[in-house]
């Protein structure tokens, strides 16, 4: 019998690249360099391969598929999510898929609380503008000087906005908004949706409302009595809403202009909410409002979202703020829209940063906390950018699972985590 070949797309973290190195009876061709696999190469290396042991970021379609042929037995990504592989033609070839989902629930429930809580309470604007326009700073560095405590500072008081326009002249703060006694949205309560909610109550969020297929009675029960609802329903009632589902045909693109039209706001400037500018007379774009809520964080695929109504959507004031870990494509080009809005923050779906990019990212929070500007630099710096499961521990257990299923459908059996 012949020895399998396998591919595998990129180095996997130390320990479980260890292991990989360690096996014997195997030809392996392996992407060395911190960038993707080519898609030229991954192609030639895959002819008649065995196995693939492949990333979120490598497209497993037909082409591939064809390319390999019959001899391929087991598709291995390391990642949860398994949008970037045809499962109809895997299936119909026969071939065994293995995924490595339960471990990066949590890392993943943690960075999507962490961009709800930045976007919620404006970090962004507020650490890089320190609050005052009027002292000409630039929106991407610290202000020159912080302005003193006060008991109004970047509080939510329409009115006096009003009456002291001149003091608030051109600035476009939006308060922070707390989670206590508000109303979360997740759109797909599955492991890292019922993650996120769990965390959540413990901020104080008092109703939790899921959409998706089927109700999750017994996630609903641990939750505290989650509630099943249509989508457009949790679109009117959510105070935030968080993304959590998989990306499918029936997912995709699913957050369009008409569905953040249907979110909650009380951004000043919609159409909805011309009453504050009623009340407030010359209150601009996005002035002073009282608890802004309509607030949306992804963590789960670009995929899910038309980026260009949800850049409108925020230019619109449809929704008070939103978080991204994830977008289309990524990395996202530093021209973005997306990227220049105050009330909009976007990490990189962190999984692949380099080391060099890693360390940047760390030291610049460590440094100055600048979380927008790092963030920013890190989509030049690197090739491909993918955070949500971005921990040490989630990442080398991800990397073992994925060499499990790997050997394991090479020997034929059945894989530890499949999906199917
Ligand atoms: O996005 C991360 C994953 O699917 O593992």
């Amino acid at each position: 019998m012949s020895i399998p070949r396998i591919v595998v797309t990129r180095v996997l973290p130390p320990t479980s690249q260890a292991a990989l190195e360690k096996l014997s009876n195997v030809e392996m061709v392996q992407w060395k360099e911190d960038r993707n696999m080519p898609r030229d190469l991954l192609l030639n290396s895959i002819k008649g391969a065995d196995g693939l042991l492949c990333m979120l970021t490598d497209k497993v379609d037909q082409e591939l598929f064809k390319v390999a042929g019959p001899k391929l037995k087991v598709v291995s990504t390391m990642s949860v999510g398994f949008d970037h592989v045809d499962t109809a033609e895997l299936k119909q070839r026969g071939i065994k898929l293995g995924y490595t989902p339960d471990v990066l629930t949590d890392a993943t429930a943690d960075t999507t609380v962490m961009l709800l809580l930045a976007a919620a309470r404006r970090l962004k604007e507020h650490q890089s503008c320190g609050g005052w326009r009027d002292l000409n700073v630039t929106c991407h560095n610290y202000p020159t000087q912080w302005r003193e405590w006060g008991p109004n500072w970047l509080c939510a008081f329409c009115l006096m906005a009003t009456v002291s326009r001149h003091i608030f002249s051109q600035s476009n703060f939006i308060p922070g908004v707390q989670f206590t006694s508000k109303t979360l949205g997740v759109v797909g309560l599955g492991r890292i949706g019922e993650a996120v909610a769990h965390r959540l109550r413990a901020f104080g969020i008092s109703r939790v409302l899921y959409s998706g297929r089927g109700t999750k009675h017994e996630a609903a029960a641990r939750l505290g009595g989650a509630l099943h609802v249509p989508f457009h329903g949790l679109l009117a009632k959510s105070d935030f809403i968080v993304v959590c589902c998989a990306l499918t045909e029936e997912t995709k693109g699913m957050f369009n202009y008409d569905a953040f039209r249907r979110m909650k706001s009380s951004a000043v400037g919609s159409g909805r909410n011309r009453w504050w500018m009623v009340l407030g007379g010359e209150i601009g774009e996005g002035s002073y409002v009282m608890g802004a809520v309509g607030i949306f964080v992804n963590t789960a695929r670009g995929g899910h979202v038309v980026q260009d109504d949800l850049a409108r959507a925020l230019q619109e004031n449809l929704i008070a703020a939103a978080g991204l870990d994830v977008t289309t494509p990524e990395p996202l080009p530093t021209d973005s829209p997306l990227l220049g809005f105050k009330n909009c923050i976007v990490v990189p779906h962190i999984g692949e940063l380099s080391h060099k990019a890693r360390m940047f990212v760390i030291l610049s929070n460590i440094v100055d906390l600048n979380i927008s500007v790092s963030f920013l630099f890190c989509f030049s710096a690197v090739s491909s950018c993918a955070i949500g499961s971005a921990t040490t521990e989630t990442r080398d257990e991800m990397g073992h699972m994925a060499v499990a299923n790997l050997l394991a459908g090479l020997k034929g059996e059945t894989l530890p985590h499949a999906p199917f």
